[in-house]
């Protein structure tokens, strides 16, 4: 390898963890974006943690995921092992097949009519409102019922439906800091064991359901799949934590965006099925795209180094933690153009490469549910947004990034059509 062809090192910041940590907490999105604008597309943010932000680099990354790059922590960061070959990796690939199959094509256009009718309902009861505070809250409640009956089929799934809430929220105190505890110390923190109660309750009542009498629903699929119990309940927890706030905080989002941008919101209403229809109009597909570009509920996707590791033109060093932010990306790659500005209409003609626009991630831990994400959001946006149509009455103007990327202190008006 000659001298110009060598690795390069992230460029270093020279930053000390608590500096860091400090500049972090403020503004997060602001200090990554601030980052890479400084530094360049592949920074060591503090020793040990890698920022990486080169599309080449990102997309090679998450292609090398469960080999080179591993997920080193499950949904309490406790840590495990994230390699091939390893049991726990090995069950959990097993289970996403099995899930993937699940979603099959029949599977989602019955769920799309449930959810038209659902979203319907919520409509009804939205109707006599000018204004909804906190609509994410609505929306996970809606959310989580979705999951449940597409996963239970016509089992009685209510009860853990509303348990997830209060596992994600007993998480959030966990997963939200970026310091990380030994260990040791972890499972003597309340707030630890307060999410490991949370857990057993789900895991009981998500059992309850599935002894329970009726039938169909993505279980049946994973118990052909030779899923036995325990690894339905273990698959069934960690899906219903994913698709629970992220799809509400997704639809939010674009809310916020139609309602900002009247003409579009015109343009989106005389293009969908009231329905939520069988096809989704370009129109709105181009929204929930480009809304998903501006605002990735899933700002900050996680890897751990396996060791020394090349990535294109760079190096990164054994043990590393990655970081990649498609909050970042999507406003720094050059592909989009006039980035801070909501354009659905680019996306007639745009193509941007899987490194460069990655709200669902990409490679063997990408988004195990974005074929039912994508029905349940182009099923719950087409419903709303021929219903009613929406303003921005408040909303902070920085969004709140502790797990998801949430809008903070959001009340939306809404005018019936
Ligand atoms: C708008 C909606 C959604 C978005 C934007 C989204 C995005 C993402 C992203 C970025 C990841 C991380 C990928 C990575 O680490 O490479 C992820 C992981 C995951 N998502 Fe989603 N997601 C959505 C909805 C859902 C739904 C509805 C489900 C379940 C039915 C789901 C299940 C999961 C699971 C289980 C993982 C972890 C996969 C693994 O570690 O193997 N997601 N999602």
């Amino acid at each position: 390898m000659t001298e110009q062809t060598m690795p390069r090192p992230p460029v270093r910041t020279g930053t000390t963890q608590a500096g860091l940590m400090e500049q972090y907490e403020k503004d997060r999105l602001g200090h990554l974006l601030a980052s890479v604008e400084r530094h360049g597309p592949v920074v060591e943010l503090t020793e040990g943690t890698v920022l990486v932000n080169d599309p080449a680099a990102v997309h090679d990354v998450l292609r090398r995921t469960n080999t080179d790059f591993l997920v080193t922590g499950n949904i309490r960061r406790d840590e495990v092992s994230g390699v091939r070959g390893d049991p726990a990796t090995e069950a959990w690939m097993r289970g996403r097949r099995a899930t993937q199959k699940g979603m099959s094509p029949p599977a989602l256009e019955a769920h799309r009519v449930w959810l038209a009718e659902e979203t319907g309902r919520l409509c009804d009861r939205w109707q006599a409102r000018s204004s909804v505070t906190d609509p994410v809250a609505e929306l996970e409640q809606l959310s989580a019922r979705s999951f449940a009956r597409f996963c239970f089929g016509t089992r009685d799934a209510g009860a853990a439906a509303a348990r997830t809430g209060d596992l994600l929220n007993s998480l959030t105190p966990l997963i939200s800091s970026p310091f990380h505890f030994p260990p040791a110390v972890r499972r003597f923190l309340p707030r630890y064991r307060r999410s490991v109660s949370a857990q057993k309750k789900l895991e009981e009542e998500l059992r309850r359901a599935l002894d329970g009498p009726g039938e169909g629903g993505l279980v049946a699929s994973l118990a052909a799949a030779g899923l036995d119990g325990e690894a339905t309940v273990r698959m069934l927890v960690s899906n219903g934590l994913a698709s629970y706030r992220v799809p509400a905080a997704a639809v939010t989002w674009a809310l916020v965006a139609l309602a900002r941008e009247p003409d579009v919101a015109e343009e989106c209403a005389a293009a969908v099925d009231p329905g939520g229809g069988a096809t989704t109009p370009d129109i709105l597909r181009w929204t929930i795209a480009e809304s998903l570009r501006l605002w990735p509920p899933n700002w900050l996707i996680l890897r751990t180094a396996n060791g020394l590791q090349t990535c294109g033109d760079w190096s990164i060093p054994a043990g590393a933690a990655v970081m990649i932010s498609p909050y970042v990306m999507h406003r720094t790659a050059p592909v989009f153009t006039d980035p801070s500005a909501f354009r659905p209409h680019r996306w007639a003609s745009l193509q941007p490469t899987a490194g460069e626009y990655l709200p669902y991630g990409i490679g063997s831990r990408w988004c195990v549910g974005k074929a039912l994400a994508d029905l349940e959001l182009a099923t719950v946006l087409s419903t709303l947004v021929a219903r009613f149509r929406f303003t921005v009455e408040r909303m902070d103007p920085l969004p709140d990034v502790r797990t998801t990327l949430l809008p903070a202190g959001l009340t939306l008006g809404l005018r019936p059509r």
